[in-house]
């Protein structure tokens, strides 16, 4: 939240002129501080985060403001592992105040979030990630519609039974605030415990699991959605108590916006996921997305196509949704292109009945490319 710092009483024009009082001399009247304080403000504003249309304070990365005596000073906190971003902030920053009239000199601190100068950790990724959550893995869709909460859910699943051999735990973030469905394909409603300043996840298929769909009404109207993203996702990785999990799958909204941005900026991720179905539409939203992500440094693990082809009886396959689209992604990506999952009402019925097809069908092509997408992620994340 922007933040000025106002340590002196207000003394606005109106209140020197009503009072038979004179300052004495040598008194800065504080209301030209807040008036340029909010000239700063604005300036701020007119900075771009790097690489993308949005400016630093609506971002939430500008802590704090002061101006005396002709100094402002402003301290800005990210997380980013890229060590270009703190230096070309800090001169935009600079720019934009030194063009005030009124600023004689300028002070900007850039610190990452793990609490460390830039320039001691230029080139490393951000530390300081959820407690207890060793691996994060985003995934992202950028159309609506292609599956990638139904991926998300079955690919929890499928990790958590890897991790399980292992004594260890998965688990899964549903920041899909839009239509928060994991509450419905793991099975699980109601709310969660609150301890202290904590929200306690809800437990599903052995699957640690926090949603919004738990936390608003079915009914909380779209508009009202979209600034809670932000909020949620600070939430979500500050408050949650997770306990010790081997791996996070967080479902990102349909986008390529505000969620994956605040995320990035909340938490250090071990790469993202990119689904998509085999035709043309999904797939270039898909790539927009992942140029997004990778804008903010954000590691693309691979691609899945979704509703790949629908199985006739007789074992042949229709491509119902046009074909290549994964695998043509993934090369434009320069990626690696992780499976394909067919199109099958089992799937349908395991979202709708709250089991997932990994646990409802294990011996199923679907659940099996679940398995194997899984195993190669979490080799990707460990590597
Ligand atoms: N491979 C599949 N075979 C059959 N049905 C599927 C498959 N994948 C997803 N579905 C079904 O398609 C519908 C949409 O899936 P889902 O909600 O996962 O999409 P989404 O991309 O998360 O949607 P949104 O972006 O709108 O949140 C659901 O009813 C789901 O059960």
């Amino acid at each position: 939240m922007f933040q000025v710092s106002e340590e002196r009483p207000f003394y606005g024009p109106r209140f020197l002129k009503s009072k038979r009082w004179s300052p004495p001399k040598g008194t800065k009247f504080n209301y030209r501080i807040r008036v340029s304080l909010e000239k700063i403000n604005q300036a701020l504003k007119s900075v771009k985060y790097p690489g993308f249309s949005r400016d630093i304070v609506s971002f939430g990365i500008v802590r704090d403001v002061a101006f005396e005596d002709g100094k402002a000073s402003v301290s800005i906190a990210i997380t980013t592992s890229d060590a270009n971003i703190p230096p070309a902030i800090r001169d935009s920053v600079e720019e934009a105040l030194n063009a005030l009239p009124e600023v004689n000199e300028v002070d900007v601190s850039v610190v990452l979030s793990g609490g460390k100068k830039p320039s001691q950790t230029a080139g490393v990724a951000p530390t300081e990630g959820i407690p207890g959550v060793k691996h994060v893995i985003a995934v992202s869709s950028g159309k609506g519609g292609v599956g990638k909460s139904t991926f998300a859910v079955n690919l929890a699943c499928a990790f958590q039974q890897i991790l399980a051999q292992e004594g260890k735990k998965a688990g899964i973030m549903d920041c899909d605030i839009y239509g928060p469905s994991v509450p419905l394909m793991l099975g699980l409603s109601g709310r969660p415990y609150v301890e202290g300043e904590s929200l306690i996840p809800m437990e599903g298929h052995n699957l640690s699991v926090m949603s919004m769909g738990f936390l608003v009404d079915e009914d909380t109207p779209v508009v009202w959605r979209g600034p809670m993203v932000m909020k949620t996702i600070q939430q979500f990785s500050q408050n949650v108590k997770w306990g010790d999990l081997e791996l996070l799958v967080v479902d990102l909204p349909p986008g390529t916006g505000d969620a994956q941005l605040s995320l990035v900026q909340t938490i250090p991720l071990s790469g993202a996921v990119l689904v998509t179905t085999p035709q043309p539409a999904a797939t270039q939203v898909a790539k927009r997305g992942a140029r997004m992500l990778e804008k903010t440094n954000v590691k693309i693990l691979g691609v899945a196509e979704n509703m790949s082809y629908l199985e006739a009886p007789d074992g042949s396959r229709q491509n119902i949704f046009g074909e290549g689209g994964g695998t043509q992604t993934a090369t434009d990506l320069n990626t690696e292109f992780l499976g394909q999952i067919p199109l099958d009402k089992s799937i349908r019925e395991g979202g709708d009945a709250g089991t997932p097809i990994v646990l409802s069908k294990p011996e199923s092509e679907a659940a099996k490319v679940f398995v194997s997408i899984a195993n190669s992620l979490l080799a990707k994340v460990r590597a």
